[in-house]
């Protein structure tokens, strides 16, 4: 069985207390890992490591040697791809393509974006007026925040880790990552990756662990941490805001998400099956800009419901590395639950179920792993639970609608605010929807199509902050202003 340590100032290390916890496989709920549960002497060592690192061999790079390192962690990824996929299966059980074709490229593609990113944006110079004539000259002068917080979830680990630690490393700060306690895998082989690259000892650093009073508490907890970033759900965002308070440290969130997905009677109804297909069930549902509520107009819902419906029951379960499947389990067998308990929610609210609601057939071999049936509704009102709630899972509501005015409001009636994905090829409507709808990213006849320097965050209770871009350097530097009189 594979053993994973903590990644602390460059060396992979047991817990102190020797604790350590299972990692299973979503596939069959076999145990795969044995992970080194980090308690706080653990965590603060990373963190003190990190802050060590801040003013050692890191701390005196020129921006150039930075983004040379950064290139090679980018390059190294790429050239141990195959582990890196192979890892993130293992973590997951999502399918071959969706490693292959989005989560690890994108998480080599984090390290380059964000380090040609900081080589290139200049700040900002101003020339002011002065009494005696002669003028002064102020510009500004970006430093790196310190050490870097990174919390992250278990959906798309590498991507959304990577998505933080690219542009901290590229500013010039160092990390202490806690990835979740789901999915510890390909954030430990990036401690091999950093190593074999020459990153200095210290400047990434990983601890395995849960939440409360366990490694992800004990590191928002710590006082040398000068910053904190985290994806997840809102209420470990409100508590880590909470512990952040302690010191009035920095925070950027990026939170959960019940997204509407709008199509319009002269859409390319092909693509927008398909865009709804993907943004409802990719990765099993397992998306925080995924669409859980869909509205389509009236003289289209029939057509379009069926449409979905055989594509939903046409979907091919199955291990992730045999290439013919294409849909995974769920993460957990706790997440199972709650998915299935919406599932039954949705049937006690009155719901018709148009295909799913349950857990599908699986071989013996498979019987054992956290499966569920793709599932659609229909017929619920928008007071519902699954309109209102956040499942996290491979399931959608379609209600008719047949007015802008009507779907704006449905689209707007909840208290997250990520994003939105609309269908129509009135492009003056679009301009019109996406204006309306209080959401931090709105697609038009697209999905989850996603340029690295756009900014990137939510609305309302999906998130505090922006990053992506120039976004990430605002919460990655502080921005000094040096004012010359001339
Ligand atoms: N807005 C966005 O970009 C994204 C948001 N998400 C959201 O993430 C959620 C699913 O991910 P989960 O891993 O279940 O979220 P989660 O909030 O349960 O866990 C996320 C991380 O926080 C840690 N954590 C939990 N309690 C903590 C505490 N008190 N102090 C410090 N750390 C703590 C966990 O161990 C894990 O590493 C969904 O709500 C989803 O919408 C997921 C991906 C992207
Ligand atoms: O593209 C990003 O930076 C974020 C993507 C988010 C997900 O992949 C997710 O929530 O699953």
């Amino acid at each position: 069985m594979h053993q994973v340590n903590n990644f602390i100032n460059g060396e992979f290390v047991e817990a102190e207390s020797g604790r350590r916890f299972d990692k299973r496989s979503p596939v069959d709920n076999s145990v795969i890992a044995s992970v080194a549960e980090a308690g706080r002497a653990d965590v603060d060592r990373a963190v003190a490591a990190a802050k060590a690192a801040l003013t050692g061999e890191w701390g005196q790079l020129t921006v150039d040697q930075r983004v040379d390192l950064l290139h090679g962690v980018a390059d190294e990824i790429t050239r141990r791809f195959d582990d890196f996929v192979a890892a993130e299966m293992a973590d997951t059980g999502q399918p071959h393509h969706v490693m292959t074709h989005a989560f690890i490229p994108r998480g080599a593609a984090n390290f380059k974006v964000f380090a040609d990113i900081i080589k290139n944006v200049p700040t900002e110079s101003y020339q002011m007026a002065t009494p005696d004539g002669r003028g002064a000259l102020n510009y500004g002068l970006r430093v790196p925040k310190g050490v870097i917080g990174v919390i992250s979830p278990w959906n798309a680990p590498f991507l959304l880790m990577t998505w933080k630690v690219g542009p901290a490393l590229a500013c010039g700060n160092t990390v202490v990552v806690k990835p979740s306690e789901e999915t510890p895998l390909t954030t430990t082989l990036l401690g091999e990756v950093m190593n074999s690259v020459g990153i200095p000892e210290g400047v990434f650093n990983v601890v395995h662990g849960f939440g409360p009073d366990s490694a992800g508490e004990f590191l928002t907890q710590n006082r040398s941490v000068d910053a904190i970033t985290f994806t997840g759900e809102t209420r470990t965002g409100t508590a880590i805001m909470k512990a952040a308070a302690e010191g009035c440290r920095d925070v950027s969130f990026e939170m959960g998400g019940k997204n509407a997905g709008i199509v319009f009677a002269d859409a390319d109804f092909d693509a927008a099956v398909d865009g709804i297909f993907r943004s409802a069930f990719l990765n099993t549902g397992q998306v925080c800009l995924g669409t859980e509520k869909v509205y389509v107009e009236r003289p289209l819902f029939e057509r379009f419901v069926s449409a979905l419906k055989q594509k939903a029951e046409a979907v091919k379960y199955g291990r992730p590395e045999n290439h013919g499947a294409n849909y995974g389990p769920l993460i957990s067998r706790e997440h199972q639950d709650k998915v299935l308990s919406y599932y039954r929610k949705a049937v006690e609210e009155g719901a018709t179920v148009v295909t799913g609601g349950g857990i599908p057939e699986m071989p013996a071999e498979l019987a054992e792993g956290n499966w569920v049936q793709p599932t659609i509704w229909t017929g619920l009102p928008e007071t519902a639970s699954v309109i209102r709630e956040e499942i996290f899972g491979p399931c959608c509501h379609i209600c008719p609608f047949d007015s802008e005015q009507e779907v704006i409001g449905n689209a707007n009636a909840n208290d997250y605010g990520l994003s939105t994905t609309i269908w129509t090829n009135d492009l003056a409507r679009a301009h019109r929807m996406a204006a309306a709808i209080d959401v931090g990213i709105t697609w038009i006849n697209s999905w989850f199509l996603r340029d690295l320097r756009t900014a990137f965050g939510g609305a309302k209770q999906s998130g505090i902050g922006r990053e992506g871009g120039v976004h990430s350097l605002e919460f990655y530097t502080e921005m000094r202003n040096v004012c010359v009189k001339l």
